[in-house]
């Protein structure tokens, strides 16, 4: 079975409840693939997860861009996933770059929160990757397979799992990764979960690219053998995130 292409918009914390109503009717008017082709999450500010979810095309998702790594209670400021679940948020966005920097998230604390809201029902995107320091020490592999190792110890059943390699150079910075950087990693992650996990979740399991991809540079990196999708940021909040959908169509042709 073939792995579907899978395009997420990480809207990060940004936009008014005008803008984000702007951007949902850019996507509701857009012509792109079908669902059988690509599927395509978008990932709002929890304050306006209802009201893109009520108003979304129905062929597109919601994800969380965060949750609390158990149960909820007495956590101020924190979303449980069974919040999301009983909203019927389908994803939530795990592990993304910036929180383990600036929030100070561990690789364990990570994979905590990927085994807890995947036991609850979510799906979710774990976000790896390394920083430029990381990269240019020669540590890229030993970095994101230790990212990916605090989740295989806690997880056994990867089919609700989407690996985004987002390199922290690349977030946000303008500086795409090559799609032949991002190839190698996506290959030595597909290599790192066949050995560690087994040849089918190494086969099954979709990596996508985050960092810098806009319309421009979509096609190329979709065209990489192990590239399965985007973690988008910035482009996912202006209208060329549907060009980046369509990206998708490099995988068919
Ligand atoms: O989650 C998305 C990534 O952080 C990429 O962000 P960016 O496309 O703005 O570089």
């Amino acid at each position: 079975m073939g792995r579907k292409f899978f395009v997420g918009g990480n809207w990060k914390c940004n936009g008014t409840a005008e803008e984000v109503k702007k951007i949902v009717k850019t996507l509701n008017d857009a012509k792109v693939p079908s669902q059988d082709v690509v599927e395509v999450v978008v990932s709002p500010p929890f304050v306006f997860l209802p009201l893109v979810k009520s108003s979304l095309r129905s062929d597109f998702y919601v994800s969380a861009q965060n949750c609390w790594v158990k149960k909820g209670g007495a956590y101020t400021g924190e979303v449980s996933a069974e919040m999301l679940v009983n909203l019927e948020v389908p994803w939530v966005i795990l592990g993304h770059s910036e929180r383990r920097a600036l929030l100070g998230e561990s690789n364990e604390f990570v994979g905590d929160k990927v085994a807890y809201a995947l036991a609850q029902g979510l799906k979710v995107i774990a976000c790896v990757g390394e920083t430029l320091e990381q990269r240019e020490a020669g540590s890229t592999m030993d970095v994101v397979a230790a990212q990916t190792k605090a989740i295989a110890d806690r997880i056994s059943d990867w089919k609700n799992v989407v690996v985004a390699y987002e390199p922290v150079w690349a977030i946000g910075t303008g500086k795409v990764a090559t799609p032949a950087q991002a190839q190698e990693v996506h290959d030595g992650l597909r290599k790192w979960l066949q050995k560690n996990v087994s040849a089918d979740v190494a086969e099954s399991t979709r990596i996508i690219y985050g960092g810098s991809v806009n319309g421009g540079n979509c096609k190329e990196l979709a065209g990489q053998t192990d590239v399965d999708g985007f973690l988008v940021g910035g482009a996912s909040l202006k209208p060329e995130f549907v060009d980046i959908i369509s990206a998708a169509t490099v995988k068919s042709a």
